[in-house]
């Protein structure tokens, strides 16, 4: 099986780490790096890992998954070019970090070394995950492949060119914290019309599977979904009447282009 490193073992690391395991994955071909000892232990317990130095975890991967926050990731690679990197046996460099092109990874890298940049989401952790997948400049057919076979274990797989990385993180990098912020507000505005907090998740919860199962399993668009809960002058109709009032729609075209802009300005700063 093929051997992969995990450099970062913070939200994301541990998404993939227990997505990976949860799918099949032998825990002998995992090994995390982190540098927050407490964490690393946290890590080594919950899922039988091993945790080990940068360098040691990357010199017996396969492939090696940087982790860590953008900004951290000079000071990774730094370390990871320390060992001896072997082009030879297919080492691949996969980085998770929004933002950071694979041009600021290849002339750190010995000449041709792959590197694949890839935007994933935390839903990965439940098998659910979206991963974007992007080849830099030396990432060949077979080395997307490689990566598209083990994140499929995790969730979907999307191939784009890598200019498109920056709308991805904001659509769906991002994505699951603006579910959650729906989802908390839809809860304390049950409370606030008298259900318990426990019957309002209860129901947001699973008014939300069910909605993201129709929207998977359905041929109908969002919108049509949407015109088959609104009848004729009846309640939903009166809750969206406010939604766009409010400018629910434009909001999420400012949100996204927020975090787009924000993914471009952090590859610039990463450097
Ligand atoms: N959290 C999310 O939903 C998503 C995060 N990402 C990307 O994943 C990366 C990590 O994000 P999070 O997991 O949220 O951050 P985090 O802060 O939770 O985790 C990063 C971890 O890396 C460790 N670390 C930093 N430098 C290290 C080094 N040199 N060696 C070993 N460990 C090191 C830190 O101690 C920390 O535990 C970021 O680049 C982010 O842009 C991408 C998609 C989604
Ligand atoms: O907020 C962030 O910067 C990271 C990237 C996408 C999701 N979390």
């Amino acid at each position: 099986m093929t051997r992969i490193a995990v450099i970062g073992g913070g939200r994301i690391g541990e998404a993939l780490i227990a997505g990976l395991l949860e799918s099949g994955h032998a825990v002998r071909d995992l090994v995390v790096a982190e540098k927050s000892e407490a964490r690393a232990k946290e890590i080594a317990k919950e899922f039988g890992v091993l945790t080990t130095t940068v360098g040691d975890a990357s010199e017996g991967a396969d492939v090696i998954v940087l982790a860590v926050k953008p900004a951290d990731v000079e000071a990774a690679l730094t370390e990871i070019t320390k060992i001896e990197l072997d082009g030879d046996r297919e080492q691949l460099i996969v980085s998770l970090a929004a933002g950071v092109p694979t041009a600021k990874f290849e002339p750190k890298l010995p000449a041709g070394f792959p590197v694949v940049r890839v935007m994933p989401n935390t839903p990965m952790l439940v098998g659910e995950g979206v991963s974007v997948l992007a080849p830099g400049k030396y990432a060949r057919a077979e080395h997307l492949e490689l990566v598209r076979s083990i994140l499929s274990a995790v969730g979907k797989v999307v191939v784009v060119k890598e200019n498109q990385l920056d709308a991805v993180t904001a659509v769906s990098g991002s994505g699951p914290a603006y579910f959650f912020l729906v989802a908390e507000a839809m809860i304390d505005a049950g409370v606030g019309l008298g259900l318990s907090r426990d019957v309002a998740s209860a129901l947001v919860v699973q008014t939300m599977v069910g909605s993201g199962a129709m929207l998977d399993r359905s041929d109908e668009s969002a919108s049509e979904l949407r015109y088959a809960v609104t009848s004729p002058g009846g309640t939903t109709a009166a809750a969206v009447r406010e939604l766009e009032r409010k400018g629910v729609r434009a909001a999420f075209f400012d949100a996204l282009g927020a975090a787009n802009a924000r993914s471009i300005e952090m590859g610039i700063t990463a450097e």
